[in-house]
């Protein structure tokens, strides 16, 4: 039996907007094995930034988390991470869990070499005894990143170097200091195609070597096939379907998770959205009542559009939340 790194119970946030409550996510509930790549993939909007920035509470105003656990288990112990004051979590985010986010720009600052930025990171975390030491173990961090030219490159400001490069660097400074946990959220989606791939086999590649557990997020369901474990499926809020690649790719049991793969004839073609299933995603200020597919849905009757399905395990490890299966 493999060790639970993530048991994410219920997690809900909500925005506070003057045009009302935004119910980004509700009651999302998940569990993350060690050692694996856990993909979280479904359509624009549909709570896959929102879920993975709360699970640190990295939640800004006017959003707020509203409920759930999110228990995280290291050599320390298991924690709920929600019930963290601000210092203790940001001890932990940047050091045992780290993200790297889809544009590498937002994530670099301009006024300072990549060099630095990794060194900071380092310094901060106390894993260098100062920012000259960091600068060395950076031109390191830059060579397991495969830059080009790491010695030349660590003084290099961000406008100095390609969308790739600077995610190759974004990267470095994910890793820097060996995180138990990588948070990716859509992290090539910003890059060329062929750039793309060398990302993900850099992801895959640090993740084998420090034996990291990676939470990836993306809506392209051929970078799910290629890199995930297990698959959570979003749909305006709140997961679907819930299980292993296999699984969910051979046999998708939701109506959405069909549409979606439906939408992929072939899962190892690169496609921009996933925007092919009928009509649109709703309101997430008024949600459809019951299922929050039910409008959209073919198999939608009655009880689809007046109670809620629950997320059930129908096969071992196989989680659907729909009333017309099982
Ligand atoms: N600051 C905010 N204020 C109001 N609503 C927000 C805010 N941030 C996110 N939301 C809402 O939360 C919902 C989920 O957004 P989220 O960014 O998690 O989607 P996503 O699945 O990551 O989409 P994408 O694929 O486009 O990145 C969206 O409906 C969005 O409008
Ligand atoms: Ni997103």
């Amino acid at each position: 039996m493999k060790s639970k790194v993530l048991e994410v119970r219920d997690l809900t946030v909500h925005f506070y907007t003057y045009a009302g409550i935004v119910k980004a996510i509700e009651k999302v509930s998940f569990d993350v094995y060690m050692g694996e790549t856990f993909a979280l993939v479904g359509e624009t909007g549909c709570g896959k930034s929102v879920t993975a920035r709360a699970l640190t509470q990295l939640i800004e105003s006017p959003g707020r988390i509203v409920g759930g656990e999110v228990y995280y288990t290291s050599d320390k112990g298991r924690v709920d991470l929600l019930k963290l004051s601000e210092e203790e979590i940001r001890k932990i985010r940047g050091s045992e869990i780290a993200y790297i986010f889809q544009d590498p720009q937002s994530s670099l600052d301009p006024l300072y070499t990549i060099g630095y930025q990794i060194s900071e990171a380092l310094y901060v975390h106390k894993r260098v005894e100062n920012l000259k030491d960091g600068i060395k173990k950076a031109v390191e961090i830059l060579r397991t990143v495969l830059m080009p030219d790491p010695e030349k490159r660590v003084s290099n400001y961000p406008h100095e170097m390609s969308g790739g490069m600077k995610q190759r660097a974004t990267i470095g400074i994910g890793i820097s200091n060996n995180p138990k946990l990588l948070i990716a959220d859509e992290p090539t989606t910003a890059l060329d195609v062929t750039v793309q791939t060398q990302i993900l086999d850099l992801i895959k590649d640090m993740k084998e070597r420090y034996g990291a557990t990676v939470i990836l997020i993306t809506h392209d369901m051929g970078v799910v096939a290629g890199m995930a474990d297990r698959v959570g499926v979003m749909y305006a809020g709140k997961i679907v379907e819930l299980g292993d690649v296999y699984a969910i790719f051979k046999k998708p049991l939701h109506p959405y998770t069909q549409g979606l793969l439906r939408a992929v004839p072939n899962p190892l073609v690169k496609i921009e959205r996933l925007e092919t299933i009928p009509g649109t995603v709703p309101s997430l200020i008024n949600p459809p009542e019951g299922c929050r597919f039910s409008p959209r849905c073919p198999l939608a009757s009655s009880i689809c559009r007046e109670k809620t399905p629950e997320l059930v395990e129908l096969e071992d490890g196989h989680f659907v939340a729909c009333h017309n299966v099982g």
